[in-house]
């Protein structure tokens, strides 16, 4: 069966590692004919081919397919994609979704992807109405399953800024545009594109997997991931690691760090949604008190907005994130990074600095709606604010709510939670821990221009919070490169993706797909007594 050659090349390179040593040479030094030579070289390619760089032959050591598409396949690659664009599958709120193009994204899904979804290899079930979850079934029991997701509902996009109309899936300047191109049809058309590519290819895969893919993330996955998770946790199902979008390929978020790195999430922060409340006496805005509900209000809500919550600078994984960046960046930061014993202090303020990284280090105040008054000449009152609080995976939403009465200190002011739940647990990311380790070698085979792969934080919420109860290695990782100015189109204007990023990111799960079922657990090292 294809892809399930077992040959431990690391074994059969280590034969031969006198000869790499001294190409040329036999194992006593001495010359070899050029024919010999020759020959080796070419039973070596045979084993490796397909195995897209140096690192990837030596970790794996399977007979692979090569991640290599066709002219023909690289067209309907990115037409998929487009098409998928097209299909306008909003999330308004949490009661209003356009259903009519969620059904109709199901049948997108079924129709350009036929060998998925006829395979005999793969389970198919819609979950809560237009969520999907696709059991692919493995040759190997023995290996524990893992999970990728993605979600396919959108948040909204009025045309008005775009420089294309959002639901066109334009090809432009090479790239394909619109809203979900990175947010998140991408994995979900990438997800479903690498598995057609590899069981037209006859792949059979070893490691069982499933693919789930939410129609409601955007309003947070009740009606899909939930479901998806209440269903396999009742099938008895441990998945050994999953895989989701909330991080990327950075590029130039840093000040002085031009080379892209690689986040690999594996912290999510939590959340609490308050609602602030002043009811005051209602009256004729020609006598108005010394204080009304608006002005109590306003002072408490400006009190949060100007205390920013504590600095958690030094708990959580971002220390580790900065150390091993450090080397990245030259004088002085590479100092500042690589020392944070000594420079914890400077190198926590320096990330107050931007709003992104403030993001990083504390519990996050934003203040998202304010309603009061009905007429100009009527005191109201009542007087309302909501604010959206991302809580630092060193927090709980017990902590904050603390910080917020103190901040507060208001007794008028009533404060109501309408939602909170606490930060996901940091996922494994040590030598031991399968998701990252695949993740991290697949990013170095894919990507050799990526130097350097860290552990972060992923600062907004995703559908993977839902399946928790599942398994404790939850990584958000988006194969793609990404500026700021992409991060600012995510839920803004003008989202859009490379077809190149785009055909990296097929690539990319191709990959995975067949490290996943090579994988070697590491050897546990054995200290001397
Ligand atoms: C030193 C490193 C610097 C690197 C900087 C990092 C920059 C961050 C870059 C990218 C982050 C992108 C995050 C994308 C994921 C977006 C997911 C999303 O939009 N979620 C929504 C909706 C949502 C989903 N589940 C829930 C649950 C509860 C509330 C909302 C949601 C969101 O978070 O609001
Ligand atoms: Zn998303
Ligand atoms: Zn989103």
């Amino acid at each position: 069966m294809i892809g399930q050659r077992r040959v431990r090349l690391w074994t059969f390179r280590s034969k031969l590692w006198p000869d790499w040593r001294g190409l040329g040479r036999d194992m006593a030094g001495r010359c070899v004919s050029g024919r010999a030579l020759i020959a080796a070289l070419l039973i070596l390619l045979a084993t490796v081919s397909g195995s897209t760089g140096p690192s990837s032959r030596e970790i794996w050591g399977a007979s692979r397919i090569p991640s290599q598409f066709s002219e023909e396949e690289r067209v309907a690659i990115k037409e998929a994609l487009k098409g998928a664009i097209q299909i306008p599958t909003v999330s308004f709120s949490h009661e209003e979704s356009n259903t009519t193009a969620l059904a109709e994204f199901g049948e997108y899904m079924r129709k350009v992807f036929p060998t998925v979804f006829h395979s005999s290899l793969i389970r198919h079930e819609v979950v809560g109405t237009y969520s999907h979850l696709l059991t692919v079934q493995g040759s190997d029991p023995s290996l524990q399953p893992y999970m990728l997701m993605a979600h396919f509902d959108v948040v909204p996009a009025p045309e008005e800024g775009w420089d294309v109309p959002p639901f066109s899936g334009l090809e432009r300047d090479g790239f394909i545009h619109g809203r979900g191109t990175l947010d998140n049809k991408n994995s979900v058309m990438a997800i479903l594109q690498a598995l057609e590519l590899l069981l037209i290819r006859n792949y059979s895969p070893r490691r069982s997997f499933f693919i789930a893919l939410g129609h409601d993330e955007e309003v947070s996955g009740i009606k899909g991931a939930q479901k998806i998770s209440a269903l396999l946790q009742a099938r008895g199902v441990r998945l050994a690691f999953l895989v989701d979008e909330g991080s990327f390929i950075m590029e130039d978020f840093l000040p002085n760090l031009k080379k892209p790195f690689a986040m690999i999430s594996v912290a999510e922060k939590g959340a609490l949604d308050l609602m602030l409340q002043v009811n005051m006496t209602p009256g004729h805005s020609s006598a108005p008190p010394k204080e009304t509900s608006i002005g109590i209000l306003s002072a408490a809500v400006s009190r949060l907005e100007q205390t920013p919550m504590p600095n958690m600078f030094g708990s959580g994984p971002l220390k580790q994130t900065l150390k091993l960046l450090s080397r990245e960046f030259s004088f002085p930061t590479n100092i500042l990074f690589g020392n944070l014993w000594l420079f914890q202090p400077i190198v926590s303020r320096l990330m107050e600095r931007n709003h992104i990284t403030n993001a990083l280090v504390r519990t996050t105040t934003a203040l998202t709606i304010f309603n009061a008054g009905v007429k100009v000449n009527v005191i109201p009152p009542l007087a309302q604010a909501t604010i959206n609080f991302r809580i630092h995976p060193s927090q709980t939403v017990r902590e904050v709510l603390e910080l917020v009465k103190n901040i507060v200190a208001d007794d008028r002011v009533q404060l109501h939670v309408l939602r909170s739940f606490e930060p996901l647990p940091v996922s494994p990311s040590d030598a031991t821990a399968i998701g990252y380790q695949l993740l991290q070698q697949t990013i170095q085979s894919v990507f050799p221009e990526v130097n350097i792969v860290v552990p972060g934080i992923c600062i907004a919420n995703t559908d993977s919070r839902h399946y928790a109860n599942l398994t404790n290695g939850i990584y958000l990782f988006n194969p793609v490169f990404l500026q700021p100015q992409g991060f600012s189109s995510i839920h803004g204007i003008n989202e859009k993706i490379s077809v190149r990023n785009y055909e990296n990111q097929v690539k990319f799960i191709f990959e995975l797909i067949q490290n996943a079922d090579t994988y070697k657990e590491p050897v546990p090292h054995l200290h001397e007594l």
